[in-house]
């Protein structure tokens, strides 16, 4: 017998350690919920994460199977499940965080303490770290150079879903509940968890959306992207999967649809490089990847990190996008580069703060995705924005929700205000404010002044203030 332990990847389809596993099983499916995972989690992420499961345990319930679930450490517990069904060999796929590597260690270790052979494959990723890198094979720092490899580089096909003939004969009990497992039901509205779910969200934007992708995905007001960053981040759905159906797409695209499908393709690719750039500096969920001559002077502002948490920060689409997240636990990415640029530069607050806020609220939370962007927006990270561009909130607003329609879904106080009014919120009086909308706040700050100000902080940082 052996066991595929399930931990970033919550489906059978497309699964590369499940599918070697059932080449000659039976297999033994498992999930462990880990207490030192677990305390980085929260309850949109822990919801969505059960809804998975409970859709993965009935897919092997429908097979004569089911899912093994237990708690506690995987290095005391998965020898003990082994011991208990006679299994002689344990497997699972990568996961690239510095956390599951020190776990992965320590599982391997007591494996072999209790003479259980093991096996890791690469799954989570079209291409593992360590096979795009530099002529001199060092890690690429740069994302450009790596996109292109990455994009040139042959994909491999989806694995085979094993059948029920290659999956132990099993009957279990439910899951824990969510406050079973120490959290509360999330406040937001969270996506169905399932594959089914994740396919139908593919196949609604590879059918419509995709083609447009180079444009649509700027305009928060539209659906213009795949929403399935937590489908990836938790494995609902197999990335060779993904890419196939993506291929198919491009495939049926004339030459102009085509530009559209291949800026899609070069995202995957982004978020491939920062699991690359977080497995060889995993020291960055809390350093600078960049480093400055003088530690950057970020302010302590109580009040400002709460205003722009709860949205009330008085820039209409900065104020969208955090509420977007408090009742979506998701945010539209364009908006997610204004919030950040907001907190680190507007306000000049560390961007550590706004990346445990996002690990606190977001559903798609990815300490590899989530943490690259942040220290993007912050200018401490690879091919970081530069520290002197900043982004103007107003004119972000302006350009990318021209009419307003997104600031408007989340604000219901600016409803009545005209996009013109939205758009110029900063430089009406008080009085033209109060007529406007009275219950929406005027700026806390001065885009203009702030500017300055940040600019300096980091001349500061650069020895050079
Ligand atoms: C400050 C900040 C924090 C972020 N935190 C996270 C996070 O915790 N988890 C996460 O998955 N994404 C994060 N992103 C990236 C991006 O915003 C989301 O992946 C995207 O909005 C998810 O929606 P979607 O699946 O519809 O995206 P789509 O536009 O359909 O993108 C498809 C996929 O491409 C990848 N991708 C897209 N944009 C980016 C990007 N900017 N960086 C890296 N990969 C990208 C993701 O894997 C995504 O699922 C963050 C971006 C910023 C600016």
């Amino acid at each position: 017998m052996r066991i595929h332990w399930h931990r970033r990847d919550l489906r059978t389809a497309d699964n590369r350690a499940l599918a070697a596993a059932a080449g000659d099983g039976p297999v033994l499916p498992v999930f462990v919920f880990d207490p030192d995972v677990l305390q980085y989690a929260s309850p949109p992420r822990v919801a969505f994460l059960l809804a998975a499961l409970d859709s993965l345990q009935e897919s092997y319930r429908e097979r004569g199977s089911d899912l093994y679930t237990a708690e506690g450490d995987p290095a005391e517990v998965l020898p003990g499940i082994a011991d208990e069904h006679g299994v002689d060999e344990l497997f699972w796929n990568h996961d690239y965080t510095g956390l599951s590597q020190e776990r992965d260690e320590r599982v391997r270790a007591a494996l072999d303490d209790a003479g259980i052979a093991h096996e890791a494959f690469h799954d989570a990723l079209h291409h593992e770290p360590g096979t795009i890198t530099t002529n001199d094979g060092d890690p690429y720092s740069v994302f450009s150079y790596f996109g292109d490899k990455w994009l040139d580089r042959e994909k491999a096909e989806p694995y085979p879903d094993p059948d029920g003939n290659a999956l132990a004969d099993i009957d279990r009990e439910s899951l824990p509940t969510i406050h079973e497992l120490g959290f509360d039901e999330p406040s937001a509205n969270i996506p169905d968890a399932s594959t089914e779910a994740a396919r139908d969200r593919l196949d609604t934007f590879c059918d419509d959306g995709i083609t447009e992708y180079d444009e649509g995905r700027e305009y928060p007001a539209d659906e213009g992207t795949s929403r399935l960053s937590q489908d990836r981040n938790y494995g609902t759905i197999g990335v060779r999967e993904v890419t196939e159906r993506v291929d198919e797409a491009r495939e049926a695209a004339d030459e102009d649809e085509r530009d559209g499908i291949d800026a899609y393709r070069r995202e995957l690719a982004f978020g491939e490089f920062f699991a690359h750039v977080l497995f060889y500096n995993p020291e960055l969920v809390v350093e600078n990847y960049k480093s400055y001559e003088n530690p950057i002077d970020w302010r302590d502002d109580d009040g400002e990190l709460r205003a722009w948490k709860e949205g009330t920060t008085g820039y209409p689409i900065v104020d969208a996008g955090m509420r977007q997240l408090r009742e979506e636990a998701y945010m539209h990415n364009r908006v997610r580069m204004i919030v950040a640029s907001f907190l680190t530069k507007d306000l000049m607050l560390d961007w550590r703060e706004g990346y445990t806020h996002f690990r606190e609220r977001l559903v798609d939370h990815d300490t590899a995705n989530d943490n690259g962007n942040w220290q993007w927006a912050a200018s401490t990270g690879t091919d970081a924005q530069p520290y002197f561009r900043v982004f103007n909130p107003m004119t972000q607003g302006e350009k990318y929700d021209p009419d307003a329609d997104y600031i408007k879904t989340y604000v219901p106080e600016l409803d009545d205000a005209d996009p013109e009014t939205i758009h110029s919120w900063n430089e009406l009086d008080d009085e033209e404010r109060e007529s406007a909308a009275p219950d929406y706040p005027a700026p806390i700050c001065e885009h203009g002044e702030r500017r300055e100000e940040a600019i300096a902080m980091f001349e500061r940082a650069r020895g050079e203030g």
